[in-house]
């Protein structure tokens, strides 16, 4: 199988987000992932509703919802109705993780987990079979174009470990600061899918550069 790669929108021109979603659509990406950022849990804002409920009627693609938000539960209807496939939560953003899991699937919705750089991968142990994926932060949330943090190779070679131990069927996804090669590691370490922002949309030829990122 080759690697699912799901382009970050944060990197996109916000002044032809149009032209920038279909060069999506025409391109090999499997997934779009959307940042979406409420200044509290993370130092940024990014956008909102406004914005993923248009992106739904243009996006051929899958939505991948990374939410940096404190209480995402509050939202669960929300990010229902932008039709998004994934709904990825911060495991430090939710007391009640394995209820929110089971509202994100009630709704319709894959749940998904994001650990931050610091969050070690053993706090996964009891819920790593209720979720379709895990996220693994590879810089610290809020911001595109950081320096990837090398620790994260380790995270994903424990949570493989993990995964294959319970006979879990969890993907692993990691974001921030992949290009070719981190991409390369994470992929040798066990990642099936990477997200990739400033890589993709600050190079040349976006559909080449999400091309060679598939065939890690
Ligand atoms: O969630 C985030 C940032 O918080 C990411 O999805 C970034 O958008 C990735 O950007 P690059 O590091 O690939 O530029
Ligand atoms: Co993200």
């Amino acid at each position: 199988m080759s690697t699912i790669v799901a382009p970050s929108l944060l990197s996109a021109d916000f002044l032809n987000l149009e032209r920038d979603i279909e060069m999506l659509n025409r391109s090999e990406a499997d997934w779009i992932h959307l940042d979406i950022m409420d200044g509290v849990f993370v130092p940024n804002i990014s956008f909102g509703f406004a914005v993923t409920n248009l992106l739904k009627k243009i996006s051929k693609k899958p939505l991948d919802t990374h939410l940096m938000i404190v209480q995402p539960e509050k939202f669960i209807k929300e990010i229902a109705a932008t039709g998004t496939t994934y709904m990825n939560v911060h495991f430090e953003a939710c007391t009640h993780l394995h209820r929110v899991v089971q509202q994100i699937r009630d709704n319709g919705m894959k749940p998904a987990v994001t650990l931050n750089p610091h969050t070690p991968v053993s706090l996964l142990e009891d819920i790593i079979k209720d979720v379709d994926m895990v996220l693994l932060m590879s810089v610290n949330p809020g911001f595109g174009g950081q320096k990837f943090i090398e620790n994260s190779v380790k995270k994903v070679t424990q949570l493989k470990d993990m995964i294959l131990r319970q006979n879990a069927s969890a993907l692993i996804q990691v974001d921030g600061g992949v290009n070719l090669e981190t991409g390369r590691k994470l992929v040798d370490a066990g990642a099936d899918a990477l997200v990739a922002g400033s890589f993709v949309f600050s190079s040349e030829n976006p559909e080449e550069t999400i091309r060679q990122l598939k065939a890690l």
